[in-house]
This record gives structure tokens, C-alpha cells and sequence, in this order.
């Protein structure tokens, strides 16, 4: 039987000029969230490119990358079936909190009002469907890049510090909320942080990323 979750069967990234950048191998097995560690410019943001496919043009990767047995290496981005979320909560700054949440569902999806409210009630965000995307607050925008995020239906969720700019109530909020849910949904989490207590309120196995020389 395929394997499950996300595998990165040494996965190697490398610069054009053949310079070794990161270099990594884990298994991330459902519903369970390995935190990906270590001093800054490691690599580890571009670890995540290389998983979702926007790996930036500077860099080539080797190994083998699967996601419940598919291998995602050739993939195109949106056929990967990956969700990520960054520290800034990327919204589109001209669409609606509706039309926000609403890009997160496959087109031709039927009854999108009704689905774009229950997704703002379920994150306590009901009547906002309106709002510019500007007026809402850092945790508010947070959890609506969230439910974007998880209307896609990824069979993985990659986090790239997202909860690092939150204050620390809604950061412990924003945790639970991420962790729960991809628990439910039995999703694999491989998460980019810096902070330690991330990594304690995930629970799961810590890689510490080392600069190469
Ligand atoms: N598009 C790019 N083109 C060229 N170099 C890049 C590009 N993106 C990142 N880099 C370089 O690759 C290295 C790794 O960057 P990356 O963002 O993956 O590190 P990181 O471990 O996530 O760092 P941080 O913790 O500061 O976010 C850095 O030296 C960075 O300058």
C-alpha cells in the first residue's frame, strides 16, 4: 500500500552554482505536525517552495517528494493539492472577506453564499462577508487566510510562521484552531517556525536545520 502523509525522501535543495542549501528527510505522518527549525537564511522557507512548487528559479531540488503516495516533484502547484500559510496572512487586498474565502473553493462548486457564511460563522467571523479585507484585525485576517486555506480541501497544510506577528492570546487561539483542525481532517503539518512553544503546542518531531558551509 502507498504510504501516507507527506514524505521528503532526502530532499536536496541546491543553488544554480551546485551549492548544497538544505538538505532534508522525514515523513510526515497524518494528523500529526512536524516543526521545521533552525537560524535564519537555512532554508527553510524554501524547503516549503520546493514542496508546493514555487520553488524560486535560483534553486534546484532533488530527492523524491510525496503526498499520500503521489509523487509531487513534476506536479504543477495547483495540482499538489498543498496549503500553506505565511505569517502574513496574504489576503487579496481588492476582493471581499466573501470573495477571500470564496477562492479557496473549487470553481463550479455549488451554493458558494451558503458555504462562504458557514465558514465565517464556523471562525466567529459571521456577517463579515462585505468587509474590505483591510478593516479586519491581524487575527481576524489570520483566520480567514486559514478557512481560504482549508475550503481548498489540501491533503497537506505547510505553515511558514504564521502565527509569529499574532499577540500572545491569539496566537494560543490561532494554535489550537490550526492544530484541531488539521487533526480532524487527519492532514500531515510540516511547520516553519522560530519559536519554540510552536513547536512544544504541536507535539510532533522537531528538525533542526544547520547552515552549511
Ligand atoms: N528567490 C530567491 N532568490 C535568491 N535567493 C533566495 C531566494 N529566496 C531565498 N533566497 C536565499 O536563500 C536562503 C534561504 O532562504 P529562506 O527564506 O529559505 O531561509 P529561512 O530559513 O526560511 O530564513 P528565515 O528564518 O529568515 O525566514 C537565504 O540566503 C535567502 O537569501
Amino acid at each position: 500500500m502507498a504510504e501516507t502523509g507527506l514524505c521528503l525522501d532526502n530532499l536536496q535543495i541546491h543553488h544554480r552554482d551546485g551549492r548544497l542549501l538544505a538538505a532534508v528527510n522525514t515523513q510526515v505522518a497524518p494528523g500529526t505536525v512536524v516543526s521545521l527549525m533552525g537560524p535564519s537564511g537555512v532554508g527553510k522557507s524554501t524547503i516549503l517552495s520546493a514542496i508546493t512548487g514555487a520553488l524560486a528559479p535560483e534553486f534546484t531540488c532533488s530527492g523524491v517528494i510525496t503526498l499520500n503516495g503521489r509523487k509531487l516533484n513534476e506536479l504543477a502547484p495547483q495540482k499538489r493539492r498543498v496549503g500553506i500559510l505565511f505569517q502574513d496572512h496574504l489576503l487579496f487586498p481588492h476582493l471581499s472577506v466573501g470573495q477571500n474565502i470564496g477562492f479557496g473553493l473549487p470553481p463550479g462548486v455549488d451554493d458558494r453564499a451558503t458555504k462562504i457564511d458557514a465558514a465565517l460563522y464556523e471562525i466567529g467571523l459571521e456577517g463579515f462577508t462585505n468587509r474590505d479585507p483591510d478593516t479586519l484585525s491581524g487575527g481576524q485576517r489570520a483566520r480567514v487566510a486559514l478557512m481560504r486555506m482549508l475550503l481548498a480541501e489540501p491533503e497537506a497544510i505547510l505553515l511558514d510562521e504564521p502565527f509569529s506577528r499574532l499577540d500572545a492570546t491569539l496566537r494560543d487561539r490561532m494554535r489550537k484552531l490550526v492544530f484541531d483542525r488539521a487533526r480532524a481532517a487527519n492532514l500531515p503539518v510540516l511547520m516553519v517556525t522560530h519559536d519554540k512553544a510552536d513547536a512544544d503546542a504541536a507535539g510532533g518531531e522537531v528538525i533542526e536545520l544547520t547552515l552549511s558551509d
